[in-house]
């Protein structure tokens, strides 16, 4: 597969303004139970019989689970670690696991993020870039606004020289159900300052992603 790499648009940007939009819940849980046993009901199902009768709980359960990125801050998640630092190479955690849920469909997308900076006096824990990574991920997404919300998270957090993210991922609901392309990888990426900037840096790093990749 051939990975292009271009800075975001506008249009892009003003995406990720319009975001923050998740509400205070205003039903009850068991509101939302009660919610899964129609569906069950209405697939033709019989939520009561014993296979089934914990399956609404348990479905309530892990949809919270899968977007509980909406109740983390990135406050919380950075605990304090970025340090001051010397440094001004270039640092990239590749092959970060994504499992997100796209908007759409609420199927899996499931992927692997790469994520560099070059760093302009201070530096990030490593674990840090994982878990905004997974703050966003945990929640209902598009591909391209997930990979918005982590580079421009890091460039908020560090102004950094610059930030790179790519992602690539295979969307669940293009896999299982509706057009069903088992093989197809979504690539998104987001550059930000000197990544944006030179097509060189842009380079190193895309050549260090590339290495042991599963993408060509
Ligand atoms: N840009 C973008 N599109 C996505 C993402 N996840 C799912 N989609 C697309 O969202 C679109 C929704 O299109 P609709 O025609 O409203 O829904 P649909 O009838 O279920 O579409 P099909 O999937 O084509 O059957 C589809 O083309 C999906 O592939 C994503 O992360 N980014
Ligand atoms: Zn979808």
């Amino acid at each position: 597969m051939t990975l292009s790499i271009r800075p975001d648009t506008v249009s892009a940007a003003q995406m990720v303004s319009s975001l923050s939009t998740q509400q205070t819940p205003t039903v009850t849980e068991a509101e939302m139970v009660q919610a899964v046993r129609t569906l069950l009901i209405g697939l033709g199902e019989n939520p009561d019989r014993e296979g089934l009768l914990d399956t609404p709980k348990r479905v309530v359960k892990a949809l919270q689970f899968l977007t509980k990125g909406y109740n983390e801050s990135l406050d919380e998640l950075l605990n304090g670690a970025v340090f001051t630092e010397d440094a001004n190479e270039m640092v990239l955690i590749r092959d970060i696991d994504i499992f997100s849920s796209c908007e759409h469909h609420i199927l899996p997308i499931i992927g692997r993020a790469h994520v560099a900076y070059i760093p302009n006096g201070k530096v990030i824990g490593l674990s840090k870039i994982a878990r905004v990574c997974e703050m966003y991920a945990r929640r209902l997404q598009v591909q391209e606004r997930l990979t918005l919300q982590i580079a421009d998270a890091l460039q908020g957090l560090l102004k950094p020289q610059g930030v790179a993210v790519v992602i690539e991922a295979t969307h669940m609901c293009m896999v299982m159900r509706g057009v069903q392309k088992p093989g197809s990888w979504t690539v998104t990426s987001a550059m930000r300052g000197v990544f944006a900037e030179d097509a060189r840096t842009r380079e190193e790093f895309m050549n260090l992603v590339r290495h042991n990749a599963n993408f060509h």
